[in-house]
Protein backbone atom coordinates (compact mmCIF):
# COMPACT_ATOMS: atom_id res chain seq x y z
CA UNK A 1 0.00 0.00 0.00
CA UNK A 2 1.36 3.23 -0.12
CA UNK A 3 2.75 5.61 2.14
CA UNK A 4 0.61 8.15 2.47
CA UNK A 5 2.21 11.82 2.41
CA UNK A 6 3.01 13.72 5.35
CA UNK A 7 1.65 16.94 6.64
CA UNK A 8 0.17 18.01 3.30
CA UNK A 9 -4.03 16.61 2.28
CA UNK A 10 -4.40 14.49 -1.37
CA UNK A 11 -6.86 12.82 -3.40
CA UNK A 12 -8.05 9.35 -3.50
CA UNK A 13 -10.46 8.52 -5.78
CA UNK A 14 -11.88 5.12 -5.80
CA UNK A 15 -13.87 4.20 -9.37
CA UNK A 16 -15.13 1.34 -11.39
CA UNK A 17 -19.08 0.09 -12.24
CA UNK A 18 -21.69 -0.12 -10.04
CA UNK A 19 -21.85 -3.40 -7.71
CA UNK A 20 -17.76 -3.07 -7.93
CA UNK A 21 -17.33 -2.34 -4.38
CA UNK A 22 -16.43 1.37 -4.73
CA UNK A 23 -18.87 2.15 -1.56
CA UNK A 24 -17.54 -0.52 0.59
CA UNK A 25 -13.99 0.50 -0.07
CA UNK A 26 -14.75 4.27 1.39
CA UNK A 27 -16.52 2.58 4.47
CA UNK A 28 -13.08 0.64 5.08
CA UNK A 29 -10.60 3.50 4.23
CA UNK A 30 -13.00 5.51 6.60
CA UNK A 31 -13.55 2.91 9.24
CA UNK A 32 -9.52 2.69 9.50
CA UNK A 33 -9.29 6.65 9.53
CA UNK A 34 -11.60 6.52 12.61
CA UNK A 35 -9.45 3.82 14.03
CA UNK A 36 -6.43 6.31 13.01
CA UNK A 37 -8.38 8.60 15.74
CA UNK A 38 -9.00 11.42 12.94
CA UNK A 39 -11.93 12.79 12.53
CA UNK A 40 -13.86 12.32 9.74
CA UNK A 41 -16.82 13.95 7.53
CA UNK A 42 -19.07 11.95 4.85
CA UNK A 43 -20.97 13.73 2.53
CA UNK A 44 -23.32 12.41 -0.53
CA UNK A 45 -25.69 13.21 -2.98
CA UNK A 46 -29.09 13.79 -1.42
CA UNK A 47 -30.51 12.30 -4.77
CA UNK A 48 -28.90 9.19 -3.19
CA UNK A 49 -31.58 7.77 -1.49
CA UNK A 50 -31.69 4.31 -2.67
CA UNK A 51 -31.08 2.68 0.53
CA UNK A 52 -31.45 5.93 3.31
CA UNK A 53 -32.09 9.22 2.81
CA UNK A 54 -28.60 10.44 4.72
CA UNK A 55 -26.71 7.74 5.41
CA UNK A 56 -23.88 5.67 3.00
CA UNK A 57 -25.09 2.36 2.47
CA UNK A 58 -23.18 -0.16 0.05
CA UNK A 59 -25.35 -3.08 -2.09
CA UNK A 60 -24.30 -5.78 0.96
CA UNK A 61 -25.67 -3.26 3.05
CA UNK A 62 -22.73 -1.94 5.17
CA UNK A 63 -23.60 1.70 6.32
CA UNK A 64 -21.97 4.82 7.65
CA UNK A 65 -23.02 8.23 8.68
CA UNK A 66 -23.06 11.08 6.19
CA UNK A 67 -24.25 14.52 5.28
CA UNK A 68 -26.75 14.63 2.35
CA UNK A 69 -26.12 18.06 0.57
CA UNK A 70 -27.30 18.88 -3.38
CA UNK A 71 -24.15 21.10 -4.25
CA UNK A 72 -20.45 20.10 -3.64
CA UNK A 73 -19.23 23.51 -2.23
CA UNK A 74 -22.32 22.82 0.48
CA UNK A 75 -18.82 21.25 1.93
CA UNK A 76 -17.21 23.98 2.62
CA UNK A 77 -20.09 25.31 5.00
CA UNK A 78 -20.54 21.69 6.79
CA UNK A 79 -16.84 21.45 7.23
CA UNK A 80 -15.66 20.93 11.08
CA UNK A 81 -12.51 23.13 11.59
CA UNK A 82 -11.06 19.62 13.29
CA UNK A 83 -11.73 17.58 10.51
CA UNK A 84 -9.02 15.79 8.55
CA UNK A 85 -10.42 13.08 6.31
CA UNK A 86 -13.46 14.09 4.05
CA UNK A 87 -14.83 11.07 1.94
CA UNK A 88 -17.56 11.73 -0.42
CA UNK A 89 -19.56 8.85 -2.06
CA UNK A 90 -21.47 9.09 -5.42
CA UNK A 91 -19.34 11.90 -6.71
CA UNK A 92 -20.24 11.71 -10.48
CA UNK A 93 -24.03 13.47 -9.62
CA UNK A 94 -22.00 16.54 -7.94
CA UNK A 95 -20.49 17.64 -11.98
CA UNK A 96 -18.19 19.47 -12.52
CA UNK A 97 -17.94 22.11 -9.52
CA UNK A 98 -17.00 19.26 -7.55
CA UNK A 99 -12.90 19.29 -8.95
CA UNK A 100 -12.58 22.55 -7.75
CA UNK A 101 -14.39 21.83 -3.91
CA UNK A 102 -11.82 18.50 -3.94
CA UNK A 103 -9.03 20.69 -5.14
CA UNK A 104 -9.65 23.17 -2.40
CA UNK A 105 -9.52 20.37 0.52
CA UNK A 106 -6.82 18.75 -0.35
CA UNK A 107 -4.29 22.21 -1.09
CA UNK A 108 -5.80 23.13 2.57
CA UNK A 109 -4.11 19.84 4.12
CA UNK A 110 -7.20 17.17 4.06
CA UNK A 111 -7.34 13.87 3.30
CA UNK A 112 -10.34 13.07 0.51
CA UNK A 113 -11.45 9.98 -0.78
CA UNK A 114 -14.16 10.15 -3.91
CA UNK A 115 -16.14 7.15 -4.72
CA UNK A 116 -18.01 7.22 -8.03
CA UNK A 117 -18.98 5.88 -11.46
CA UNK A 118 -16.08 6.28 -13.85
CA UNK A 119 -18.67 5.58 -16.87
CA UNK A 120 -22.29 5.93 -17.54
CA UNK A 121 -24.75 2.91 -18.55
CA UNK A 122 -23.63 3.23 -22.11
CA UNK A 123 -19.97 3.07 -21.53
CA UNK A 124 -19.00 6.46 -21.53
CA UNK A 125 -16.74 8.22 -19.30
CA UNK A 126 -18.60 10.05 -16.31
CA UNK A 127 -17.75 13.40 -16.40
CA UNK A 128 -15.92 15.29 -13.71
CA UNK A 129 -14.49 11.21 -13.11
CA UNK A 130 -12.04 11.67 -15.51
CA UNK A 131 -11.04 15.28 -14.39
CA UNK A 132 -10.93 14.08 -10.79
CA UNK A 133 -8.69 10.82 -11.57
CA UNK A 134 -6.40 13.35 -13.22
CA UNK A 135 -5.80 15.64 -10.14
CA UNK A 136 -5.76 12.89 -7.86
CA UNK A 137 -2.64 11.56 -5.74
CA UNK A 138 -4.14 8.12 -5.73
CA UNK A 139 -6.55 5.94 -8.06
CA UNK A 140 -8.16 2.82 -7.06
CA UNK A 141 -10.50 0.77 -10.27
CA UNK A 142 -12.87 -1.35 -8.90
CA UNK A 143 -14.51 -4.46 -10.88
CA UNK A 144 -17.39 -6.26 -10.39
CA UNK A 145 -18.17 -9.33 -11.72
CA UNK A 146 -19.97 -9.83 -15.12
CA UNK A 147 -23.53 -11.67 -13.85
CA UNK A 148 -23.71 -12.95 -17.85
CA UNK A 149 -20.30 -14.63 -17.76
CA UNK A 150 -18.76 -14.59 -15.00
CA UNK A 151 -15.90 -12.47 -15.92
CA UNK A 152 -14.65 -9.48 -14.00
CA UNK A 153 -17.00 -6.62 -15.00
CA UNK A 154 -16.24 -2.63 -15.72
CA UNK A 155 -19.76 -1.65 -17.31
CA UNK A 156 -23.16 -1.27 -15.95
CA UNK A 157 -25.75 -2.50 -17.63
CA UNK A 158 -28.96 -0.56 -17.72
CA UNK A 159 -32.22 -2.57 -17.71
CA UNK A 160 -34.84 -0.14 -17.32
CA UNK A 161 -35.99 1.61 -20.04
CA UNK A 162 -34.70 5.08 -19.62
CA UNK A 163 -32.32 7.17 -22.24
CA UNK A 164 -32.29 9.83 -19.13
CA UNK A 165 -28.11 9.58 -18.41
CA UNK A 166 -29.16 10.29 -14.44
CA UNK A 167 -31.53 7.33 -13.24
CA UNK A 168 -31.02 6.19 -9.47
CA UNK A 169 -31.02 2.75 -9.07
CA UNK A 170 -29.72 -0.33 -7.95
CA UNK A 171 -30.39 -4.17 -8.52
CA UNK A 172 -33.99 -3.62 -9.85
CA UNK A 173 -32.29 -0.68 -12.24
CA UNK A 174 -28.65 -2.29 -13.44
CA UNK A 175 -26.21 -5.41 -13.22
CA UNK A 176 -22.85 -5.56 -14.03
CA UNK A 177 -21.72 -6.72 -17.07
CA UNK A 178 -18.05 -7.29 -18.75
CA UNK A 179 -17.07 -5.40 -21.68
CA UNK A 180 -18.07 -8.83 -24.17
CA UNK A 181 -21.63 -8.95 -22.51
CA UNK A 182 -22.47 -4.90 -22.30
CA UNK A 183 -24.64 -3.29 -24.49
CA UNK A 184 -24.69 0.80 -24.81
CA UNK A 185 -28.60 0.67 -24.88
CA UNK A 186 -30.83 -0.66 -21.91
CA UNK A 187 -31.85 -4.22 -22.38
CA UNK A 188 -33.61 -7.46 -20.22
CA UNK A 189 -31.92 -7.84 -17.14
CA UNK A 190 -29.94 -11.61 -16.53
CA UNK A 191 -32.36 -14.08 -14.35
CA UNK A 192 -30.69 -14.15 -11.08
CA UNK A 193 -28.35 -17.69 -10.40
CA UNK A 194 -30.28 -20.45 -8.56
CA UNK A 195 -27.73 -21.36 -6.31
CA UNK A 196 -27.80 -19.12 -3.00
CA UNK A 197 -25.43 -20.02 -0.25
CA UNK A 198 -25.74 -16.64 1.18
CA UNK A 199 -29.14 -16.02 2.28
N1 LIG B 1 -22.27 -9.08 -9.81
C1 LIG B 1 -21.69 -8.63 -8.67
N2 LIG B 1 -20.35 -8.52 -8.61
C2 LIG B 1 -19.74 -8.10 -7.46
N3 LIG B 1 -20.41 -7.74 -6.33
C3 LIG B 1 -21.75 -7.81 -6.38
C4 LIG B 1 -22.45 -8.25 -7.53
N4 LIG B 1 -23.78 -8.22 -7.27
C5 LIG B 1 -23.92 -7.76 -6.02
N5 LIG B 1 -22.70 -7.53 -5.45
C6 LIG B 1 -22.52 -7.04 -4.07
O1 LIG B 1 -22.23 -5.65 -4.15
C7 LIG B 1 -21.19 -5.36 -3.23
C8 LIG B 1 -20.51 -4.04 -3.60
O2 LIG B 1 -21.41 -3.03 -3.17
P1 LIG B 1 -20.94 -1.50 -3.22
O3 LIG B 1 -19.66 -1.33 -2.49
O4 LIG B 1 -22.12 -0.67 -2.81
O5 LIG B 1 -20.67 -1.32 -4.79
P2 LIG B 1 -20.60 0.05 -5.65
O6 LIG B 1 -20.51 1.19 -4.67
O7 LIG B 1 -19.35 -0.10 -6.47
O8 LIG B 1 -21.84 0.07 -6.49
C9 LIG B 1 -20.31 -6.59 -3.33
O9 LIG B 1 -19.44 -6.72 -2.21
C10 LIG B 1 -21.36 -7.70 -3.32
O10 LIG B 1 -21.78 -7.94 -1.99
C1 LIG C 1 -24.50 3.57 -14.84
C2 LIG C 1 -25.36 4.68 -14.29
C3 LIG C 1 -25.73 4.71 -12.96
N1 LIG C 1 -26.49 5.74 -12.48
C4 LIG C 1 -26.87 5.78 -11.06
C5 LIG C 1 -27.40 4.50 -10.50
C6 LIG C 1 -27.03 4.59 -9.04
O1 LIG C 1 -27.98 5.36 -8.35
C7 LIG C 1 -25.68 5.34 -9.09
C8 LIG C 1 -24.47 4.43 -9.00
O2 LIG C 1 -24.50 3.75 -7.81
P1 LIG C 1 -23.33 2.75 -7.32
O3 LIG C 1 -22.99 3.21 -5.96
O4 LIG C 1 -22.19 2.83 -8.28
O5 LIG C 1 -23.99 1.40 -7.29
O6 LIG C 1 -25.66 6.06 -10.32
C9 LIG C 1 -26.91 6.77 -13.30
O7 LIG C 1 -27.62 7.72 -12.85
N2 LIG C 1 -26.55 6.75 -14.60
C10 LIG C 1 -25.79 5.76 -15.15
O8 LIG C 1 -25.48 5.81 -16.38
ZN1 LIG D 1 -19.61 -11.01 -19.45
Amino acid sequence: MHQFPKDIGWIEVICGSMFSGKTEELIRRVQRALYGKQKVQVFKPRIDNRYDDTAVVSHSQLKVTSTPIDRAEEIFYRLAADTQVVGIDEVQFFGAEVVAVVQALATKGLRVICAGLDQDYQGRPFEPMPQLMAVSEYVTKELAICVVCGNPANRSQRIVSSGERVVVGAAGAYEPRCRKCHVPEPTEGTPPQTLKLFD
